[in-house]
């Protein structure tokens, strides 16, 4: 292949066209086209399953330099649905790098785009929006332009669109406390990324990881100290029956934690809606500001919808849980980022303290966490 020939392109549902080269295994593939802005830590973004069903286009010009290894895998595959980026390394270079990043794309099957002046696509996704886009590469390439538009037009939009079974585990499965045990968290896989299972885990909680096709009643029968909903794919106003699990099990006082996904199933538990961002937050340096400290927190973000509520005062659940507040919300766009509950042990963030990647700034919330649950078990005399 030459490197001046385009032989992919990249087709926007509103007719815009981006012509580059094959990147990753060639072929056809369609989705949200979404841009992240993270400098470093594409390996935790192709990993992260939120992503599932999107095509993720990287605002940072140079991908690929440090490779791909086991170490910083965030769950078992690669599962953006495509690949954008401007200049992609022929050359890995880093101590901790396995493999390259095109040879894992091509081995998982994800096509990608390389050579993509990703700033103008960048920029035109922030004025209209975020929207379907597909990617043709190799003889795909080659097919009549309006057959191309045509088939991104009848690919599936992400509204509305339940991933949840895609993403989750299938079978549950125990990460064992690190050091002294203090409980047990059952933890809802919509799509869960290692670093959290782990950062429970360091809290002294068994970590029982458990798919998305769990009820309610199993989860009781359980007796988690807590219950903890994970990031993951897809729209939130498709998920009613995590819906009701929650509130099913909140109504027992189980305390509860949630983050990204979780955050927004949690909104809707309360009696909120959630809605659709223009393009969402994607990136490593998104402020927040912690309203019970005043400190403005710098975090990873990954989400395309939103929780609809006032971020001043207390708010009263519509569904009856008492009184609930915005805990933290965006300095760019005043955006929900976090609920928090006056009257039950339970609250939630849309960023993602994990990171990985991204700044350690909220893993305090982790601790919040633990000692919530510490206190609550003190007080009910719960065990486990
Ligand atoms: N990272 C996440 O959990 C994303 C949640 C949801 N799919 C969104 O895009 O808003």
């Amino acid at each position: 292949m030459s490197l001046t020939t385009p032989n992919a392109v990249l087709v926007l549902e509103d007719g815009s066209r981006y012509e580059g080269r094959a990147y990753g295994a060639e072929g056809t593939t369609f989705g949200e086209i979404v841009f992240a802005t993270g400098m470093s830590g594409y390996q935790e973004t192709l990993t992260d399953p939120s992503y599932a069903g999107q095509i993720v286009l990287m605002t940072a010009p140079h991908i690929g330099n440090t490779g791909m290894n086991d170490a910083d895998m965030e769950s078992r595959r690669i599962w953006v649905a495509g690949y954008v980026v401007r200049d992609a390394s022929r050359v890995v270079s880093n101590f901790r790098a396995e493999r390259s990043l095109d040879n894992d794309l091509e081995h998982e099957g994800i096509v990608g785009i390389q050579g993509i002046d990703t700033r103008a696509v960048t920029r035109h996704i922030r004025s209209k929006g975020a929207m379907r886009a597909g990617i043709f590469s190799g003889a795909a390439a080659e097919r009549d332009t309006q057959q191309q538009l045509e088939e991104v037009l009848s690919a599936d939009q992400m509204a509305g669109k339940n991933l949840s079974a895609q993403v989750s585990t299938d079978k549950e499965y125990i990460v064992p406390a690190v050091g002294e045990k203090v409980g047990s968290v059952a933890i809802l896989d919509l799509g869960v990324k290692t670093s959290t299972v782990t950062y429970i885990a360091e809290r002294g909680f068994d970590a029982h990881v458990l798919p998305q096709s769990i009820t309610a009643e199993e989860i009781l029968a359980m007796k988690p100290s807590a219950l903890f909903f994970s990031n993951g794919p897809g729209d939130p106003s498709a998920s009613d029956k995590h819906v009701e699990l929650l509130r099913a099990v909140l109504k027992e006082g189980i305390p509860f934690f949630g983050i990204c996904f979780g955050n927004q199933l949690l909104g809707r538990a309360l009696g909120f809606s959630t809605y659709k961002l223009p393009f969402g937050h994607r990136g490593i340096n998104q402020p927040v500001l912690d309203k019970a400290t005043g400190r403005v927190e710098i975090t990873s973000q990954n989400h395309g919808f939103a929780v609809d509520a006032p971020i001043d005062g207390v708010l009263e659940s519509p569904a009856g849980f008492g009184r609930v507040e915005v805990s933290h919300y965006s300095l760019n766009d005043q955006v929900v980022e976090g609920l928090r509950c006056l009257d039950l042990n339970a609250f939630s963030v849309q960023y993602h303290p994990e990171a990985a990647s991204g700044p350690h700034d909220s893993n305090y919330l982790f601790d919040r966490f633990r000692d919530m649950v510490l206190a609550s078990a003190t007080t009910t005399g719960a065990s486990n």
